[in-house]
């Protein structure tokens, strides 16, 4: 798996307001859409391009555009759906596959209660997209959701992950790329990311 963490200066500004302990619900959700729109920038900047004839304001001229990728962006509820503006802003296109997990609290495992994919999923480009990438089982249960639909060309897009939870990732599944604003120091005994941002799910929701 390739890891990239991306460097933007608008996204380690934007990331440490989001670290920011007192921030409001609607900040913190604000942020984390406008993090998550400069990730797919990033993640996109590789993609091939065709030429095509296009009728401009003064005449036929060569255009370019996006060659035959079509998109499924890929929010993991509850927490990806903070993302999920951002990155349709950049490709409004797309399907929405929605992907339920949770984590339970005790054993940190994931526990998945809801699946609806894109119809063709097998024609398109993932863009998992998840605030925290924390010991990676919901990360690599939602890539095997998507690989046992036929899809086969998936990047992740995380705000911040730790670094056993890549190792994971990148063992069950070398063939995914990941994008993210940060890889942070270290997960704590109850598996939260450390400094991370907290429970980004509540954050986002303003659950607690
Ligand atoms: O890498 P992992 O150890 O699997 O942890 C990461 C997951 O935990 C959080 O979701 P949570 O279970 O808190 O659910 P929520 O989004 O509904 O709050 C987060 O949004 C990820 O989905
Ligand atoms: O640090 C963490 C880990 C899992 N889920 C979160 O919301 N935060
Ligand atoms: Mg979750």
């Amino acid at each position: 798996m390739s890891v990239q963490e991306i460097k933007h200066p608008l996204v380690r500004h934007k990331l440490s307001l989001m670290r920011e302990g007192d921030k409001s619900t609607r900040s913190f959700r604000q942020l984390a859409a406008e993090v998550g729109a400069l990730l797919t920038y990033e993640a996109t900047k590789d993609l091939e391009l065709e030429e095509y004839d296009l009728e401009g304001w003064c005449g036929p001229i060569k255009g370019e555009r996006i060659k035959g990728k079509k998109f499924t962006v890929v929010p993991i509820l509850r927490a990806g759906i903070g993302m999920l503006d951002g990155v349709l802003d950049l490709v409004p296109s797309a399907k929405i596959s929605v992907v339920g997990l949770y984590r339970d609290e005790e054993t940190l495992e994931p526990v998945p209660y809801f699946e609806k994919l894109a119809h063709d999923i097998e024609e398109r480009m993932a863009l998992i997209v998840d605030p925290m990438l924390a010991t990676g089982g919901s990360m690599i249960s939602t890539i095997d959701m998507l690989k046992n639909a036929g899809c086969t060309s998936i990047r992740a897009l995380v705000l911040v992950a730790a670094p056993e939870g890549i190792a994971k990732v990148q063992e069950a599944h070398p063939d995914v790329e990941l994008f993210t604003a940060s890889i942070d120091s270290h997960l704590n005994e109850a598996g939260y990311i450390i400094p991370g941002l907290g429970d980004a799910g509540d954050k986002i929701f303003g659950t607690k």
